[in-house]
């Protein structure tokens, strides 16, 4: 099986946490494939960067089609083009936040999402109201570290389990999702802190992909997710017109 777990923004090093997270969350027999988006934002940390983080995505999955993957994995925590990239792709398509939240809900009541800028809080408040039940998201909390500093800032860890466990506090919640593909690596050393499951969105997303493709379940061509109507495209997207 061959899962393609990309990463919507453009910098490398991130890809490798990713890659990391993932290739330990595959299961036997799954060859996880990990892509840095060919274009776009450096870090996705507010709408203008998701909107343009998308066209790189969907160069991603349509590559991803031609090489026969069988599903793939959006490794961004605002899950960006999720909707389109399953019009391109044949198989199942799993964004982090969907994975994480779908997840958090299977091993507790109520969760708690840490993430990243403060800006970035409505956009996983409307993914929650999206994907998970009313009162499953109990709150979404800000360690105001830019993307990029995930992976460079000495304090994130001590930073991500502070802002847990007040969150765990104030929130009544008993699980907590980590709100970027950045955090992947911290999962185990959270959880430990906290003693509440940690979910990490680019695991749970390879094992939700890996299941769906297991269980013969691509995505559906019939309706919503059906191959777009094809039509010239113009200008700098010519390339992504049919
Ligand atoms: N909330 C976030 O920080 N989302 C993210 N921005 C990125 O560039 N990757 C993420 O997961």
């Amino acid at each position: 099986m061959l899962l393609r777990v990309i990463n919507p923004n453009t910098t490398a090093s991130m890809t490798a946490v990713i890659a990391a997270s993932a290739r330990a969350a595959a299961g036997p027999g799954v060859r996880v494939e990990a892509i840095t988006a060919p274009m776009g934002p450096a870090s996705i940390e507010s709408h203008y960067d998701e909107a343009l983080a998308v066209p790189g995505v969907l160069a991603a999955v349509a590559e991803g089609e031609r090489d026969g993957a069988d599903g793939y994995v959006l490794a961004c925590f605002g899950d960006p083009g999720l909707d389109a990239a399953r019009e391109l792709a044949t198989g199942p398509v799993i964004g982090i936040a969907e994975a994480a939240m779908h997840a958090a809900t299977l091993v507790g009541r109520g969760f708690s999402v840490v993430t990243t800028l403060d800006r970035t809080r409505g956009r996983a408040r409307d993914l929650a109201a999206r994907y998970v039940a009313a009162d499953a998201c109990r709150g979404v909390h800000a360690c105001d570290i830019p993307v990029l500093d995930l992976e460079n800032d000495p304090s994130v860890r001590m930073r991500v389990v502070a802002l847990g466990r007040a969150a765990l506090e104030q929130d009544g919640s008993e699980v907590i999702v980590l709100g970027c593909a950045g955090m992947a690596d911290l999962g185990a050393a959270v959880s430990a802190e906290l003693g509440v499951p940690v979910i990490d969105g680019v695991a749970a997303g390879v094992a939700l992909a890996e299941a769906l493709v297991r269980i013969g379940a691509p995505t559906s061509k019939r309706g919503e997710y059906a191959t777009p109507p094809a039509k010239p495209y113009v200008g700098r997207l010519r390339a992504f017109g049919t």
